[in-house]
């Protein structure tokens, strides 16, 4: 009997890529015995309940979109404790999480071919509060970036948009005064960016050193930056983060499962790229091996 697939698009995402390449994808498929079903999402958040459903009668999950409709499905999973293979066509803006998870970023047939011939690796995931988040959550200078930006600007300048905005956001820095409850230890401090990750690459760039983040270790990486006193001192703190300097009295870095993190006054923050609320205490956990993507063989040649 054919195995079943189902295909969840955002036919939004991007620039509408998928569009483009859906029927060779949907051909892939077929072609490798696969009986595929196809379903678009209509409104922010949909993709949570066709993933949950999905799990009960499919024996694979495909996800179209970037990463905020990969977080949806990650979500609808976690949160409803459903266990189906995903596989990930990264048909999104920046899709952030497919370099970590090796997935071909420019090449909608090769990521299709690669989850067909792929093999399934089980991740760690984020649970931020009562919310799912997949690789980051965030909050401070530049987190306003991804979801302020516009969907239109962001289908017609990619990455551009998000430099643009975090420039304009820098001009406007926000101050928290954080504690911050790790295993073992409480730091207490001004930040203007925090981020809490299980990824190689956060907004495009490695703003910290994640040479040994490892998806399944059960452990977060930690990054916060302290607030400067002036723009020499802004300088020496991106200058930080470009050369990834761990000694640097600016950043804090920490790897951990569980954080606590309180503030006097709500802090605005984002999960996966997308807004995440405002919050005052936050609970941050590690599930370890969550939840299951399909990734590259070692066979398979790197696309
Ligand atoms: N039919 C729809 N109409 C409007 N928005 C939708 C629809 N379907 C999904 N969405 C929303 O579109 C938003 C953006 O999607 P997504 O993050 O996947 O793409 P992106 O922003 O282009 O890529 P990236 O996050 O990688 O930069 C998501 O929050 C999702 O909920």
């Amino acid at each position: 009997m054919n195995r079943r697939v189902l295909i969840i698009v955002n036919p939004h995402a991007g620039k509408g890529m998928i569009k483009r390449y859906l029927c060779d994808v949907i051909d892939l498929f077929v072609k490798h015995q696969w009986q595929v079903s196809v379903v678009t999402t209509q409104a922010k958040g949909e993709a949570t309940q066709l993933a949950s459903d999905a799990a009960l009668h499919y024996d694979l999950l495909v996800c179209s979109g970037g990463d905020g409709t990969l977080n949806e499905v990650v979500s609808g999973l976690v949160k409803d404790e459903r266990h189906i293979p995903i596989g990930y066509l990264p048909a999104g803006t920046t899709n952030d999480f497919a370099s970590s998870l090796q997935i071909p970023k420019n090449n909608l047939p090769a990521a299709a071919q690669q989850i067909i011939d792929g093999k399934g690796f089980l991740c760690d995931v984020g649970h931020f509060n009562d919310r799912i988040f997949m690789y980051v959550a965030a909050f401070g200078a530049f987190t306003e970036v991804s979801y302020s930006t516009p969907q239109d600007f962001k289908n017609n300048f990619g990455r551009a948009a998000y430099i643009l905005e975090g420039i304009k956001s820098l001009t406007n820095i926000v101050t928290y005064h954080l504690k911050v409850e790790c295993e073992n230890e409480l730091i207490e401090g001004d930040f203007i960016y925090g981020q809490i990750s299980n990824s190689t690459s956060v907004g495009g760039f490695q703003a910290m050193s994640l040479k040994d983040v490892q998806l399944d270790d059960g452990l977060f990486e930690l990054l916060l930056v302290h607030r400067p006193n002036n723009l020499l001192d802004l300088q020496t703190i991106i200058a930080a983060l470009l050369t990834q300097d761990e000694n640097s009295s600016w950043l804090v870095h920490r790897k951990l499962s569980k954080v606590k993190i309180t503030c006097e006054t709500p802090v605005p923050w984002t999960l996966d790229g997308e807004f995440g609320g405002n919050h005052q205490t936050m609970v941050i956990r590690n599930l370890p091996k969550a939840v299951e993507f399909i990734v590259r063989n070692e066979e398979q040649p790197l696309v």
